[in-house]
């Protein structure tokens, strides 16, 4: 990556660069870039599993055909490589520098794939991570894409605002979960990317339900829903309830989300009418 304009010290510090890492090449990577459609996938809350549908749209694309890469904007709080098992330094052409491919082939970059090593934090201000998302988007050579899916951090701060005025988002997908927090914050999101004029692609509410294993009952664990109601009054459209599911969350947290094959992606793969152009 080239010198962050304005790169701090402790910005420095952290990704290993000492500040005098390249001047600003003058054809940038995007120039060679042909990327047809930007989705971002955004919620107001942490931890309600924005990357986890960010990871499952483009293996859901992805297994349509479909060219797909993922822009990991998340940048304190990369989880993308984690899911999709990817480690190892991105390499750099002429021409700016690569993402890493996945197994099925889904174009990754993310600031974890920068850093010396996983567990460094980044400790950086709001304007130099707005600096490295415009990077991903200038500097790294995503070559020819049907889908970037760029994930979002949770809340309506610095990073989600560099995304959605900088980077030409097509849609936007709202994920949120049961809990009426997380339903008062995705309010706040819709109202941001409304303020945007960005298209909302619709809501799914994550960790809707949980399947009982012996007796399939439906328990929902974090008590009754109001996304619905929420949608209804926000004029957004609800694209699904989508299950906690024990097999996801294992295949996750072990780096192979492409190794599922279950509800979730059954469920998403069905709404991909809605979102493929
Ligand atoms: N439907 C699900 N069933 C089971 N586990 C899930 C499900 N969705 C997400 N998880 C798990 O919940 C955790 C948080 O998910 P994820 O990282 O996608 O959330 P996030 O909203 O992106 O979090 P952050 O705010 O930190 O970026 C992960 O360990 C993930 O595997």
């Amino acid at each position: 990556m080239s010198e962050q304009n304005g790169c701090s010290p402790e910005a420095q510090s952290s990704c290993g660069c000492s500040g005098s890492c390249g001047s600003q090449p003058e054809v940038k990577a995007k120039d060679f870039n042909k990327i047809k459609h930007v989705i971002a996938v955004m919620s107001g809350k942490g931890g309600v599993g924005k990357s986890s549908f960010t990871g499952l749209l483009a293996m859901a694309l992805k297994r349509q055909g479909h060219k797909v890469g993922i822009l990991d904007a998340d940048i304190t709080g990369p989880s993308i490589p984690k899911l999709f098992g990817i480690k190892g330094q991105p390499k750099q052409n002429e021409k700016g520098v690569l993402p890493i491919e996945s197994k099925l082939g889904i174009k990754v970059m993310s600031m974890n794939l920068l850093l010396p090593n996983e567990d460094e934090p980044v400790i950086w201000r709001g304007p130099v991570i707005s600096g490295v998302i415009q990077q991903f988007w200038d500097e790294i050579l995503w070559d020819e894409l049907d889908y970037l899916i760029v994930d979002l951090p949770p809340g309506t701060g610095d990073a989600p605002l560099t995304v959605l005025q900088s980077l030409p988002v097509e849609q936007v997908l709202i994920v949120s979960s049961p809990q009426d927090l997380a339903n008062m914050v995705v309010r706040k999101a819709i109202k941001m990317v409304e303020k945007m004029n960005i298209p909302i692609l619709g809501v799914v509410e994550n960790m809707s339900y949980l399947l009982c294993p012996d007796c399939n009952t439906s328990i929902n664990v974090f008590g009754k829903s109001n996304v619905q109601e929420t949608c209804d009054t926000m004029g957004v459209e609800l694209l699904g309830k989508f299950p906690l599911d024990v097999k996801f969350a294992e295949l996750s947290d072990g780096g192979n989300i492409e190794d599922y094959e279950g509800e979730n992606l059954i469920n998403l793969e069905k709404k991909l009418d809605k979102i493929v152009k």
